[in-house]
Order: C-alpha cells, then sequence, then structure tokens
C-alpha cells in the first residue's frame, strides 16, 4: 500500500514500562494491517529506551518525543509518580498539538485516522477532536482494574473513599465487603486501588479526572479477553463503547517480536541458558514489575522463602528494588542457594515465562506480568504492591484460581509454604491445568473468529477511518 494511502495512528503510552509495553504490542498490531505508526514518548522514556538498545528493530515506526517537564537525571522513581502525573496534564498537551502540526506539514506522511491515548493520558481526547479523528483510549490495566478506577465516584458516594484516616488501614475496615459495584463480586475494600485512599494525594485527582474525561472517548480499549473477564466487561459495556482484544501479546507472538523491542532497561538473557540447564516446570520466576518498591527486611523474608523452598528460582533484582538504596542480599543467602539459583537486574520476561523450566510465577500481579503469565500457562503467587494489582491478586487466586493470594505482610514462611504449594504440590497441579484451560481460551480469544478477534476487526475499521462504529 503507497504510504500516502496507509491508515496513520499516533500511540501515545503513559510514561511507565507497564503501559509502554502494551501500547507496543497494539502498535505491532496496527503496523502489521498496514498501518502507518507514530509512537509519541516522553523524551525520558525514548533517552532510556534507546540506552536499552531497544528501539534498533523498530525502523519502520516512526518515533516523535514530548518533553515531561524534568531533566533526563530527574528520577522517576514510584516516589515521583504524583509529579510526573502532574506534569502529564500540565506539560504535555501542548507538545502533543505541535507534534500532530509538525505531522502535518510532512507531504511524505499520511494524515492521522486516529489517536490512541493510554487511559491516563485522556487529555489527548481534546486533541483528537481538534483534528476531527477519532480519539481511542487505552486502558493497560485489566478490565477488574479499569472498572474500579471508573467506580470511583460511586464509591465516594458511599462513603468508601478516600479513608476517613490512615487507621483504617490496620482497623480491619480493609476486609470491609463491598457490593454496590455491577458484575464485581467478593470485592473488599482490600481490592480498592491504593491511589484512591488518600484524597490529598494527586493520583487521586488524576486518575478520577482522567476516566472521567476518557468517558467521551470514541472507543475504548482493553487489553483483556471476555472469557477471561466477561461479567466486568458485560459491566463496562453498559458505561462505554469498550472493546476487550487481548491478550496483545499472543497475536504479537505471532509476528515473533518480544517486549524487549521496548524495555527501558537492558535485558540480562544469560538467564536462558541457565534456564537451559534446570529440569522442567521446576523453576519458580520471581519478579515485581518496574514500579514495585519494597523494604530491606521484605527482600530478606523473600529470599530466606526461597531459599527454605528447596526449589530453583530466578529473580528480577531492579537497582531500584528496595527503598532508598541498592538493593543487598545476605552473603549467607547468597551461598546457601548457589547452584539452584540465578539473578538478574531485569529480564527477558516473556521468554522465561515461555521456558519450559519455569514452572511459577512470584508476582506483584500487575496486568502485563499477569496476562503474559496466562499466555504461557504458568500459575502465579500474588504479592500486590499498588495501583489496580490487589483486585488482580483477587481474581487470579478466587474467581479464576490459577494462582495463590499472598498476605501484605512478607513472612518468610509463608512465602516458604506458598512457593511448596505452588511448585510440589496437588493444589500446584490442580492451577497449572486450570491456567492451561485459561490460556486455551486465550488463543481462541484472538484467533479467526474469536471474541477479541472480532472486536479487533470492529475496532480497526474505526481507526483505519472507514467506518463509524
Ligand atoms: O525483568 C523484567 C520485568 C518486567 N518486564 C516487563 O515489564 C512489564 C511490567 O508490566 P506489569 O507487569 O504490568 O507491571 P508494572 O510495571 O508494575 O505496571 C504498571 O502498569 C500496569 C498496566 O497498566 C498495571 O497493571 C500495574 O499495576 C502498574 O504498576 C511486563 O510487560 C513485563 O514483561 C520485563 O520485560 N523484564
Ligand atoms: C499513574 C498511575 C496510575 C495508573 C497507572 C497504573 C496502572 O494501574 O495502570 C499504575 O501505576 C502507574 O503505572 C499509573
Amino acid at each position: 500500500m503507497a504510504t500516502l494511502n496507509r491508515p496513520h495512528a499516533l500511540l501515545l503510552p503513559f510514561p511507565a514500562q507497564g503501559h509502554v509495553n502494551p501500547m507496543m504490542q497494539l502498535s505491532t498490531i496496527l503496523s502489521a494491517r498496514s498501518f502507518y505508526i507514530t509512537f509519541v514518548n516522553t523524551e525520558y522514556i525514548h533517552d532510556r529506551m534507546l540506552k536499552s538498545g531497544s528501539t534498533k528493530s523498530m525502523a519502520d515506526f516512526r518515533f516523535e518525543t514530548i518533553p515531561d517537564g524534568f531533566p533526563l537525571e530527574h528520577s522517576r522513581t514510584h516516589n515521583e509518580l504524583s509529579e510526573v502525573c502532574k506534569s502529564m496534564v500540565d506539560i504535555c498537551p501542548a507538545h502533543l498539538e505541535k507534534v500532530v502540526d509538525k505531522l502535518k506539514g510532512k507531504s511524505d506522511v499520511p494524515p492521522l485516522t486516529c489517536i490512541v491515548y493510554d487511559g491516563c493520558m485522556s487529555w489527548a481526547q481534546k486533541t483528537a477532536i481538534k483534528l476531527g479523528v477519532p480519539g481511542i483510549s487505552f486502558w493497560t490495566p485489566s478490565a477488574c482494574g479499569f472498572y474500579l478506577y471508573l467506580s470511583a465516584p460511586l464509591l465516594m458516594e458511599k462513603g468508601y473513599i478516600p479513608l476517613k484516616d490512615q487507621s483504617y488501614l490496620t482497623n480491619g475496615y480493609m476486609e470491609e465487603e463491598i457490593s454496590c459495584i455491577p458484575g464485581m463480586p467478593l470485592l473488599r475494600m482490600k481490592d480498592v486501588p491504593s491511589f484512591y485512599y488518600d484524597a490529598t494525594n494527586y493520583i487521586f485527582e488524576f486518575l478520577i479526572t482522567q476516566t472521567q474525561v476518557g468517558m467521551s472517548a470514541d472507543l475504548v480499549l482493553i487489553n483483556t479477553f471476555d472469557e477471561l473477564e466477561g461479567p466486568v466487561m458485560e459491566a463496562l459495556r453498559d458505561r462505554l463503547p469498550v472493546y476487550s482484544i487481548g491478550p496483545l501479546l499472543e497475536a504479537e507472538q505471532k509476528n515473533g517480536l518480544s517486549n524487549s523491542f521496548a524495555s527501558l532497561w537492558t535485558e540480562e538473557k544469560s538467564c536462558v541458558q541457565w534456564l537451559d540447564d534446570q529440569e522442567p516446570g521446576s523453576v519458580v520466576y520471581v519478579c515485581f514489575g518496574s514500579v514495585t518498591v519494597m523494604s530491606d527486611q521484605e527482600l530478606e523474608e523473600f529470599a530466606w522463602g526461597l531459599e527454605g523452598s528447596k526449589q530453583p528460582f530466578l529473580w528480577v533484582i531492579r537497582p531500584d528494588l528496595v527503598h532508598g538504596t541498592s538493593a543487598k542480599l545476605p552473603m549467607e543467602f547468597v551461598k546457601k542457594v548457589k547452584g539452584r539459583s540465578f539473578f538478574v537486574s531485569w529480564a527477558p520476561q516473556l521468554e522465561v515465562l515461555c521456558h519450559p523450566s519455569v514452572g511459577g510465577f512470584l508476582t506483584h500481579s500487575g496486568w502485563n506480568s499477569t496476562i503474559e503469565s496466562i499466555c504461557a500457562g504458568v500459575p502465579m503467587i500474588c504479592w500486590p504492591f499498588f495501583a489496580e494489582q490487589q483486585i488482580n491478586r483477587t481474581y487470579v487466586s478466587q474467581i479464576w484460581k490459577i494462582g495463590i493470594a499472598m498476605n501484605d505482610v512478607v513472612e518468610k514462611r509463608e512465602v516458604e509454604e506458598m512457593v511448596k504449594r505452588l511448585m510440589i504440590g496437588k493444589e500446584g497441579e490442580e492451577m497449572r491445568r486450570r491456567i492451561g484451560e485459561v490460556r486455551d481460551a486465550s488463543i481462541r480469544a484472538v484467533n479467526k473468529g474469536g471474541s477479541s478477534y472480532n472486536n479487533l476487526e470492529k475496532v480497526l475499521l474505526k481507526m483505519e477511518g472507514k467506518y463509524r462504529i
């Protein structure tokens, strides 16, 4: 197809690994459907991708950048999340307009036919309206997580949020049942995104505003599938033009790509050779995503619990995993697990999860990790950190029964016991069987005639500017 006749999508992720990856996966799918792709990162994210060698193979994408209001060397860890969110709203809109104007002025670039923005960047709907193209909101958490973000006004009206004071975190209130959200059984206060506990935290206002502004999107996309989150998708369809189009990963794997194209850290592929030497299904993969931080004490409890399990394990320890310092494992621990452990600062996670030696995943329940584990057929132990990870833990352990819910307080004996339950017990065997069924359902969903396949076909027509849904 001649370049100028190609549909042209501009994709705008929230500047975080868990948002860039699914947006890159979606871009890969659109590109395979002849879309011209303009991928707009913040300067910081683009700089991180270049430094980790991620974008060298994406020659057929156009990359544009916008500032986020901070110098490149400014820290953007979990502690600075609120200020990054504020910048997205205060700084980025004007710069996105400049990118759109720049594209308009390029005679060799086809006109934009849609803008796909991260749900946390719903302010971009205004840019789409001004340009006269569909504005498409892509929420990268689970559907159940997004539904809770969307339900904040109702939870406020009922008085559940914000918490009256910090004592509510420990006075039993977190076990309070919430029954006012249709299609969401077993909901407890502890499942409500932690951003909603404290109204003085900027992210409280940010998330409520972005979800409300996002209600005017022409389409809303979620990286999930109806066979997994059907009841929640039904409840969302009553309120929004929402479409489940996942797992995006599955479709992407057909193109033989991986998240390596978007990694902000350099992947240490040496762990794959180590996995090659391990027994099938014997290894616990331990990884807490790109944002989670923990205390030294929590790190040690996980370490000794893994040691006590006697299972081989591959552990991703990001340089910034421990609050305020670099992670230091006890020398005695490192000696004791020598020969049945491997440590990296960043792994090729998709390759690891699909490796035959990996039989279980100790995760923080970020949505990408969760759906990747489903696609790989690997059952989980869930230790959520923040955001919508708590509700993901509930769905994985109690609704889908493909994993085990860990308590928030990290205790080595519980870690040891859970790893044993997952890796060598009958319970783990049943979860492995069950997640195999869910994986098969995910493949059906994205194959021709499947729920996500059909939804994506409809969405693509709209994105190509051919058809009003
Ligand atoms: O060593 C690693 C560790 C992670 N990853 C990848 O990084 C992504 C991490 O995403 P996710 O598992 O979703 O965790 P977070 O980075 O914490 O993601 C944020 O964004 C997600 C999507 O909105 C939310 O579900 C989470 O709660 C939120 O914390 C995944 O694609 C992983 O495959 C790697 O490639 N190598
Ligand atoms: C700004 C934060 C709130 C929503 C995003 C998120 C998610 O669940 O997608 C978690 O933390 C950050 O990635 C974003």
